[in-house]
Order: C-alpha cells, then structure tokens, then sequence
C-alpha cells in the first residue's frame, strides 16, 4: 500500500492492497470540526488517482488538500470547493462534480470527482472520500452531440427563415392577406407558440388593430372585441417600438409589472407569454408582430427572437410591397381617367374641327374634303353625284327685325331639319352664313330634286317663332366636270329660285355653260 486510504478501509490492508492493484483512483480526507475545506488539511490519494492524472508510476501526490485545489481549473474551482465545502457540512446524499484538473502533462481534462461521507456520533461529516474518473471523452462526445443539436436547430431556423422569405416571394401582389397568414404560420409554428400575430397602427383611433392572427391547433381565435388595443393600454409601446424595441412578457412575473388595465386585457385573451417586435418600413412603424403562448409561461431564446425579428422584416416587405402594388393601381387608374379625358377631349376636338358649332352640322372646311374625296371616286369610276345648294329666304330681314339671336333659332332649327331629313349617305353642312349643302352620292339629278323638294317642304313646315323658307338649287357632276363647276351650276340655279320667287327648288341643266354666272361666284369655294 503506497497511499493510505481512510477510514476503516486504512485498518484493512489487504482491501487496500487490492486497491492499489486494481488502480483505482480513490482520494480521502478527514472533515475537520468546522466542516470546511482546509487547504491545508491532510488528504489521501490512490497511486491509481496518480496515473489517471498522467503521473509516471511510483510518483505520488503530496497528501494535502491544497495539492487536489491547486489541479483544478481556474474556471472551475470556486465552484467545486465550494460544492464540496457544502457536501461537507451537510453530508447528504453523495457528492458528484464534472471539473477539469491540470494532468502531469500540463494539460486540463475533465474528471468525475464522486464522495461519500462518514458521519461521526453526533451525525456530523467526519470524513468524505471518493473516486476519480476520467470522463474527457464522454465530455467531447456530450459536446459534439450538443453541436450536432445547434446544427440541427440552426438548420431548422433556416429553412424557416428560407420559407419567410418563400412566403414573400411567392406572395399574390393583390392580396396581402395570404402572405400574411402564411409568414404568421410559419412563425407559429416553429415557435410552438399557441397564436401569432400581426397588429396596425390605427393612428386615426390611437389603437393598434389585430389583422392577421394565426392560432395553433385547439386554440381558439381570440374573441372579434375587444380586437383593438388603444395605445394608451401599454404607454411608452409606441416609443420604443419606434425605436426598434419589442415587448417580451415571459410570465406572471412580468405580468405584474403592466397596469392594471393591461393586465386585465392580456388575462381576457389568456395570455401566459409573449413577445413582440415593430414592423417599420422607411422609418414609419407600420405595427408589430408577436407571438402569445396561453398554456405556459416561456423564456425566449436568441433564436425565439431572431425568427420573430426575420418575420417582422419579411412582413415589412410584404406590407411595402402591397402598398406600392395598391399605389401602382391607383397612379393607373388615375392614368386612364386622364387618358379618357384625353380621348374624350381629342375626340371633341376632332368633333369640333368637322362640325359648325352653332347647328352640329359638317362645317366648310369638311364639306371641301367630303367634295375632293368624291371627285377622286367619281374620277375613278363615274357614278351618280348630285349637291343641293340651300339659302334661307329673306334671313336679313328675320335678323334685323327679330334679332340675331332668334336667326340663330331659325339656323338651328333648319339645320336639325336638314340633319333628319337626309339618308344616311348624304352629308349636309353649313355652307356659310345662311347657306347649307347637301352632298348626296348615287343620286342622280332627278333624284336629288325629289331630296330637295323634301327637305324644302321640311323646312317650310316647321312650327317656327320666325316662321322661314328656303331656296334650293341641284346640280349632278357631268363627266370631266371640276367640283367648283359643279357648285357653280348649283348656285346658278339656286340664284333662278330665288328670281321665281323663293321657297322652291331648281335644278341645273346637264349642260355646263358658263351663262347666268351671277355675282355670288365668289362665295363658290373652288373643291377641285
Ligand atoms: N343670325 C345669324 N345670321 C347670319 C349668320 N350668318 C349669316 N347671317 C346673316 O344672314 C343674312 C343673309 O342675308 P342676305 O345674303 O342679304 O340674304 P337674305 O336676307 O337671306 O335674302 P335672300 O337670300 O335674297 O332671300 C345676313 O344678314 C347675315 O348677317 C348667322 O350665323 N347667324
């Protein structure tokens, strides 16, 4: 026996002799009447407590207990003196500690150190002794499996933060409902949290309103009012949310830290934890997003709060990119009311250029197009072509005698005459002043003398103020003929209505002279 072994076992040497030969790593030492560790104090250590440190064989360890004190790792020996300090006033049970101690090759390994205590007459600790047990490689496997833990946390905490930004991704620009739900699900779900949620400020009622909330299976949704929490109920949230703070309640510890009001709305919807982080966007806070847990009281991880963070970001974009979507739409429609104003104008304005704007019928300007483009058929192939020249009669006299005004009236009301008067493919206009022309393609001169002979009857039955009639003279396009020829033979004609008394109607002789060319030539434009 190289080291004596306390106790009973120090009388028995044959027991210790086996020890030795066994190597067990046994250690003693008596507990001295204060029942605290005396560094100072004798110990006892096995040859075999030698060789698990490293020792060569034959080298011992000096017996006292400053020898073991001095071995062991700064990190952990405060706490295992003290530990075995407390083993020895108490005595209870039997001592374990996981501590490192300094091997004779200088470096630390992790070792079991286990006691038992000797109680004396009076029921104190007289002596504890025990054994020692190299456990470094169960402590390297407890730590990689440990890392394998994290990894597998880690892992999953990604591929949760990868379904957020899935869940943005894939989001339906036009819906942000969906998006929503499916980013609080996530959260929900891998927090095992019982609900997640997403409050708005309300800025306009002071309150934050729940929009989206998802609860986990068998909870139910908390009740549709009070759905609104005024801002009054947690005073400060506003600030610091702006600030980038969250709220974390972990328990009913921090549940009585809230107002009584507060207190009272987080019991009404069952609420044992929870935590919340803002959604801003561009320095606006949009609201916040949080998690409850109504069975249990919780201590958030890093992790708890790094998914809630990401979610709270991925929300932010969802928001974001829903508000612009809705802006989008809205600068859209805003375009195309413009764009149909615009139309809408153009179109007036086109209506306008082709009308005469006191009776809406083709002015002047349109009328010598209508004529060109008719030349330009007819020179193509001949067909029938007649125009009816139309003047009122005596308009001077309804003007100077009634007023301007009621000739006006009087120009209206023929030309509206005119207008219901004439097939669909004839073309009346104003021609000028009190002048209107009728176009009527495929008509041949007997035809457009009947055209003319109606429109005159027309306008001789109208139930007028001013009661009026008009003077009309015919002319179809000969072979070879220009357009202002053409007008020219209807004037003349319309000029002999007017010799044989008015309010009747003329047509021009096919043959296109040049005799009865009366003074209003000049008013002819020249359509050629
Ligand atoms: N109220 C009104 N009068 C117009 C307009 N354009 C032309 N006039 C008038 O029409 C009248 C035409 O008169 P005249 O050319 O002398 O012919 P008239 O009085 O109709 O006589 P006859 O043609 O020979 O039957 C003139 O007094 C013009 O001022 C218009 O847009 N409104």
């Amino acid at each position: 026996m190289t080291l004596p072994i306390g106790g009973d076992d120090a009388e028995n040497p044959r027991l210790a002799l086996l020890q030795g030969h066994a190597g067990a790593a046994v250690w003693d030492m008596p507990v001295p009447a204060a029942g605290r560790v005396d560094p100072a104090g004798p110990a006892s250590w096995s040859p075999g407590f030698a060789r698990v440190l490293g020792y060569p064989p034959g080298q011992r360890l000096a017996g006292r207990v400053d020898n073991l004190a001095r071995l062991l790792h700064p990190d952990d020996r405060s706490a295992t003196l003290e530990a075995l300090g407390e083993y020895m006033r108490s005595g209870e049970g039997g001592f374990a500690a996981e501590c490192r101690l300094r091997c004779h090759d200088g470096y630390y390994r992790w070792f079991r150190l286990t006691a038992d205590a000797q109680h004396d007459a009076d029921g104190r600790v007289s002596w504890i002794g025990g054994a020692l047990t190299d456990i470094h490689e169960l402590v390297a496997s407890r730590r990689a499996l440990a890392r394998a833990d994290g990894l597998r946390s880690l892992n999953r905490f990604h591929d949760h933060a990868a379904r957020l930004a899935n869940a943005v991704a894939r989001m339906r620009l036009d819906g942000l409902d969906e998006g929503v739900l499916n980013c609080l699900r996530i959260l929900g779900s891998y927090l095992e949290a019982d609900r997640a949620y997403l409050f708005r400020v309300d800025t306009a009622q002071k309150a934050w309103v729940v929009t989206h909330e998802w609860c986990a299976e068998g909870i139910v949704p908390r009740p549709c009012k009070p759905r609104d929490m005024p801002f009054g109920l947690f005073p400060g949230l506003c600030d610091s949310l702006r600030q980038g703070q969250g709220m974390a309640i972990g328990g009913a510890g921090d549940l009585a830290r809230l107002s009584p009001a507060a207190q009272a709305y987080l019991e009404a919807q069952s609420v044992h934890a929870m935590l919340i982080h803002p959604v801003c966007a561009d320095g606006e806070l949009l609201g916040f997003v949080g998690f409850d847990d109504t069975r249990r009281e919780r201590q958030f991880s890093d992790t708890d709060r790094a998914l809630l963070a990401l979610a709270a970001e991925n929300l932010s974009a969802l928001m974001m990119r829903h508000r612009h979507y809705q802006r989008e739409q809205e600068a859209r429609r805003a375009l195309e009311r413009v764009n149909h104003q615009l139309v809408e104008a153009l179109a007036e304005v086109e209506r306008l250029a082709r009308h005469d704007a006191l009776t809406g019928l083709f002015n002047r300007g349109w009328l010598d197009q209508a004529l060109k483009a008719e030349a330009r058929r007819f020179r193509r192939a001949p067909y029938p072509l007649s125009v009816i020249l139309i003047d009122i009669d005596h308009f001077k006299q309804i003007n100077d005698t009634r007023g301007h005004d009621a000739g006006d009236r009087v120009l209206i009301a023929i030309a509206a005459a005119l207008r219901r008067e004439v097939r669909g493919g004839d073309s009346a206009g104003r021609w000028g002043g009190e002048e209107f022309l009728v176009i009527a393609p495929d008509t041949p001169r007997d035809a457009a003398l009947q055209l003319a002979e109606r429109l005159r009857a027309a306008i001789a039955g109208l139930r007028l103020a001013c009661p009026a009639t008009a003077s009309f003279g015919v002319a179809e396009l000969q072979a070879g003929e220009s357009i202002s020829r053409l007008l020219i033979r209807a004037d003349r004609a319309l000029y002999r209505a007017k010799q044989e008394g008015r309010d009747r109607v003329c047509g021009a002789p096919p043959d296109a002279g040049t005799d009865g060319i009366r003074a209003r030539q000049g008013r002819v434009s020249d359509a050629n």
